[in-house]
């Protein structure tokens, strides 16, 4: 069992407000070392405000978000990104006309400057971890193509290895199969998956056959709260989750 001692990535009764809005209402979250935690909830329920807040992009007001131990509340998106947590947003923030692995060379830890990253000399070590990490998101054969030809799943990959280009112990995603076909969302599944042998990952999702295949322990929001967490199982036998969440998407799929 995850507790805060043991706890990556700990947040704490957490409040987020927005122009007197309670985005966050006091949530916590506890993210163990190599551990897969989704986040599902119904629209507005604060899912992707969680994340904003872990990253320093929503002001938090209360409450405390904790890396490794060190209290890392409202400090600059840079300096978090900088310790190692990678966050992926919804849409595609990748250069199209660049190759795979060009983008991936931008994203290294260290290196500044589109142009200044392209020209610089490609040591051994970055090839060798851009390698790994075409390899982690299946896309080694695609390495020299250019972005703009691949699929929208595969460029989502491509986003995916520019987060993991920066070294995080953490990864955070946002709807990573958002506007993917059934084998990309399976796909994308299995990466997850090979990315959690030695990264914590927090993935926001609402395809729930996906949370199935992903899933180790599954965080339910609710209005700026923490309606319940457990196994799939547990989840989606818990009534509460029913009624304000599971039973609006299974109508919403029929
Ligand atoms: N910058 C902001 N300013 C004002 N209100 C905001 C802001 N960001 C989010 N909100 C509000 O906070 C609530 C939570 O939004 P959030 O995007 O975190 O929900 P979510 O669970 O991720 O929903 P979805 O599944 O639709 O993405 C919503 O009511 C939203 O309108």
């Amino acid at each position: 069992m995850v507790n805060a001692e043991s706890a990556v990535l700990s947040v704490k009764d957490l409040k987020v407000v927005f122009s007197g809005f309670k985005a966050l209402k006091g949530v916590d979250l506890d993210v163990g070392t190599n551990e897969i935690v989704t986040i599902i909830g119904p629209n507005g329920a604060g899912k992707s405000t969680l994340l904003d807040a872990i990253v320093g992009k929503s002001p938090v007001a209360s409450g405390n978000v904790y890396y490794k131990g060190q209290d890392i509340t409202n400090k600059s998106s840079y300096h978090i990104a900088r310790m190692g947590i990678g966050r992926k947003f919804q849409n595609p923030n990748v250069y199209n006309e660049l190759s795979v692995f060009d983008n991936l060379l931008l994203a290294l830890k260290g290196t500044h400057g589109v142009f200044a990253s392209i020209k610089a000399k490609l040591t051994a070590a970055k090839k060798e971890k851009i390698i790994s990490v075409l390899d982690r998101i299946g896309l080694l054969e695609k390495g020299y193509s250019k972005v703009s030809s691949l699929s929208h799943g595969q460029k989502q990959w491509v986003e995916i290895g520019m987060v993991l280009a920066q070294d995080p112990a953490v990864v955070l995603l946002d709807e990573p199969t958002a506007g993917m076909t059934p084998d990309e969302t399976y796909a994308t599944g299995e990466i997850i998956k090979t990315i959690a042998i030695d990264h914590s990952v927090v993935v926001i999702e609402h395809d729930m056959e996906f949370v199935k295949q992903i899933a180790q322990r599954i965080v339910v929001l609710h209005q700026g709260e923490k309606l319940t967490e457990g196994s799939v199982g547990e989840v989606q036998s818990n009534p509460k989750v029913i009624e304000v969440y599971l039973g609006r998407e299974q109508i919403d799929a029929a």
